[in-house]
């Protein structure tokens, strides 16, 4: 069986890189959106980016962000991947892709059936899709909320890009997340944090042992091919 990944997101500091280098994620997500408890500025982010050891992937997550936000998190901070959570068009993901030459995640938010044709429209695009819960219409953040949809929408689907399952997901739900959708890459933020923005160790630890357990096929060696879908 395929190896399961893991994205941390929300890492603030080079000890919280660290500690999820430690528990074995894949992914260490850094988020630039200043509304959330989460956000960094440039000279924090690229000071956790350098604690990542090789193998863990550095994504800079951004919420509708323009050109010159993101030359500035691209010049600033040694990512691997952007991932693009607000309401950028498949153009604009096509865009933002030939612009900065890395690899590009798009979040896609699920809450029934007549959200999973967007994420057919960006799988032409993207180099990953991070099927997320769609958040409600009053929710300060776009991402980041501690709330799950229903799996049963995803459920052993196939998409042309590989996909990342998130929205609510915790050391104590994750394992049955992935016997029902059969993801082999799981992202979580809130449900390992202490406190909004305070990640903890053991929780992560116990996030990566679950994920890892309910996939039956150990942790990935070596970093992750983020590119392996590009066309
Ligand atoms: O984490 C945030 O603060 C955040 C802010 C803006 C957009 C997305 C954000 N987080 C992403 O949201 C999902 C789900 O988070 P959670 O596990 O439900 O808390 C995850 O992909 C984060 O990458």
């Amino acid at each position: 069986m395929p190896e399961i990944r893991v994205k941390i997101c929300g890492l603030r500091t080079p000890a919280d890189v660290a500690a999820a280098a430690a528990a074995g994620a894949a992914y260490a997500g850094f988020v630039f959106f200043p509304k959330s408890p989460r956000h960094l500025t440039l000279e924090a982010a690229r000071d956790a980016a350098l604690a990542a050891p090789p193998g863990l992937a550095k994504v800079a997550l951004t919420v509708d962000a323009d050109d010159a936000a993101l030359d500035a998190i691209v010049e600033a901070v040694p990512i691997d991947m952007l991932q693009l959570h607000g309401h950028e068009t498949p153009d604009r993901v096509a865009e933002v892709r030939a612009r900065y030459g890395l690899p590009v995640m798009k979040a896609i938010g699920v809450a029934d059936e007549g959200d999973l044709a967007a994420i057919f429209d960006y799988s032409t695009v993207a180099d990953q899709l991070l099927i997320d819960a769609k958040p409600p219409r009053n929710a300060a953040l776009p991402g980041g909320n501690g709330l799950s949809f229903d799996w049963r929408l995803v459920a052993q689907r196939r998409w042309l890009r590989p996909w990342m399952l998130a929205g609510g997901l915790t050391p104590e739900n994750v394992a049955e997340a992935i016997r029902l959708t059969n993801a082999r890459q799981v992202d979580v933020s809130s449900g390992v944090e202490s406190a909004p923005g305070v990640k903890d160790a053991s929780r992560m630890a116990a996030f990566v042992r679950a994920a890892v357990s309910a996939g039956g096929g150990g942790l990935p060696g070596g970093i992750p091919d983020l590119r392996a879908a590009r066309r």
